[in-house]
């Protein structure tokens, strides 16, 4: 049996936009208000993706989401028809329409957590929607991306398929962005590490002050019992509240590992040595840590930077490659400090650089756009086979955005009821690209 790390790219939706949604995430915030390209932030999307499948990695594609999210105006008060649902929002509470038009779902690192079925005790690889209750605009995800997860990875003989959590502090989850699993091979039992910010339940525990933990150490653990996982393949780790303070809202922003290789900041974690020695004690392999001090590239340069928001891969020829957004590029010290990785006798060996700054703009690096799921060849071959990228969907994926897509709007622009026409009209055929079934609300 064959073994890969496939990834899951969010195809970016076409309300795509800056809205300052997010506080604690530096880009958002400081980008709130600029013109977005909607048309543009899905083409740099899939030229990631077709890259990868060009590498021979396998990768898929993750449907958006519908927006604007008519649904939760109306539970919220808003009346009468579509368009009068959209102008009353605008007037009356414009962040609350602008939450509801947001494209977030693109970061799809943040959709789930993932267990594959070499670590679950069922055998099946398992999903939970996260849900990402510390934002508005997020916490509207979980249900319909519990559905596109459904309708993607759609054979319950391999997949099995979770709730989200309890919509409530104490278990607030962002998915795959704080989890990362270390093994020796893809289809070998390995470790997930799931870090958290903070201890919902424990007052005493340190804490960031200034910007909100987004995930809490309950949900990491109510996940890895929902995973079935063995209390031998997990590790707990807290995320260092300085640095979240810093404007590292998600552990990617900071870490990221593949296979034998963790790449993180020496600011990363708290108690960073003893929770390497439980790695090292629990997954029996060579391992590569692999932590960048802060005299080499600083807090502020590693989030300007997205550094640590990289993708790391393995080739098919088992090379492994940091995918990393140009802006690591234009960043003397991190451009300096990836050059020097590549002397430094890692199993890293490449660094290609990708542009994605319609996402950048956002807080979303090429490690958010993307979900990892390892399978086995089996699973892969029951995914749903329409989407997988090649260059058939490509194609078709390019020319649908084309047909539907602007190519500029604003916050303003969300008032505009001709925008769930147009988002509606989109999805209505992506659904048919993918063959996804109806998945979305006003398809049902
Ligand atoms: N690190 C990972 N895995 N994901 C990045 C998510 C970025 C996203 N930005 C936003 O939601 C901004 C939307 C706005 O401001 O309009 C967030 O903060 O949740």
């Amino acid at each position: 049996m064959k073994h890969f790390e496939a990834n899951f790219d969010g195809l970016v939706g076409p309300t795509h936009n800056y809205a300052g949604l997010s506080f604690g995430n530096v880009a958002s915030l400081s980008n709130a208000a600029l013109a977005s390209n909607p048309k543009a932030a899905a083409k740099q999307g899939l030229q990631k993706a077709k890259a990868l499948a060009d590498m021979g990695m396998v990768q898929g594609m993750l449907a958006p989401q519908e927006r604007p999210d008519l649904y939760t105006l109306r539970r919220i008060g808003f009346s009468g028809s579509d368009a009068n649902v959209i102008q009353q929002a605008a007037k009356e509470a414009p962040m609350l329409l602008n939450a509801c038009c947001s494209a977030s779902s693109m970061w799809t690192a943040n959709a789930a957590t993932v267990s594959p079925s070499a670590d679950t005790r069922d055998g099946k690889l398992h999903f939970t929607p996260a849900n990402l209750v510390d934002k508005l605009h997020r916490s509207i995800e979980p249900l319909t991306t519990g559905r596109i997860l459904t309708a993607t990875f759609n054979d319950p003989h391999y997949f099995h398929h979770h709730s989200h959590l309890p919509e409530h502090n104490s278990f607030g989850d962002e998915g795959a962005a704080n989890h990362t699993r270390l093994c020796k091979e893809y289809g070998h039992a390995g470790v997930e590490l799931f870090v958290y910010g903070q201890e919902a339940t424990n007052p005493s525990a340190p804490k960031p002050q200034k910007y909100p933990a987004r995930q809490t150490l309950e949900a990491s653990m109510a996940v890895a019992r929902l995973h079935q996982l063995e209390e031998d393949n997990c590790v707990f780790i807290q995320q260092n509240p300085d640095v979240i303070d810093q404007g590292v809202f998600h552990n990617d922003v900071i870490a990221v590992g593949n296979q034998n290789v963790l790449f993180y900041h020496e600011q990363a974690f708290l108690n960073t040595q003893h929770k390497i020695d439980e790695i090292k004690r629990k997954l029996d392999t060579d391992l590569y840590f692999i932590e960048v001090p802060t005299a080499k590239v600083s807090i502020n340069d590693a989030v300007k930077s997205y550094l640590f928001n990289t993708q790391i891969i393995t080739l098919p020829s088992g090379e492994m490659v940091i995918v990393a957004p140009t802006d690591c590029q234009e960043n003397p010290a991190v451009f300096a400090y990836l050059n020097e990785l590549l002397t430094l006798n890692t199993p890293i060996k490449q660094v290609l650089y990708f542009d994605v700054k319609q996402s950048m703009q956002n807080g979303g690096g090429p490690a958010c756009l993307r979900l990892r799921v390892a399978m086995n060849d089996m699973e892969v071959a029951a995914v749903n086979q329409h989407t997988l990228m090649n260059e058939g969907l490509f194609g078709r994926l390019n020319t649908w955005v084309d047909k539907h897509y602007r190519d500029r709007l604003t916050t303003q622009d969300l008032a505009d009821p001709q925008l769930i026409i147009e988002s509606r009209t989109a999805l209505d055929e992506l659904t048919q690209i993918m063959k996804l079934g109806s998945v979305y609300q006003f398809q049902r």
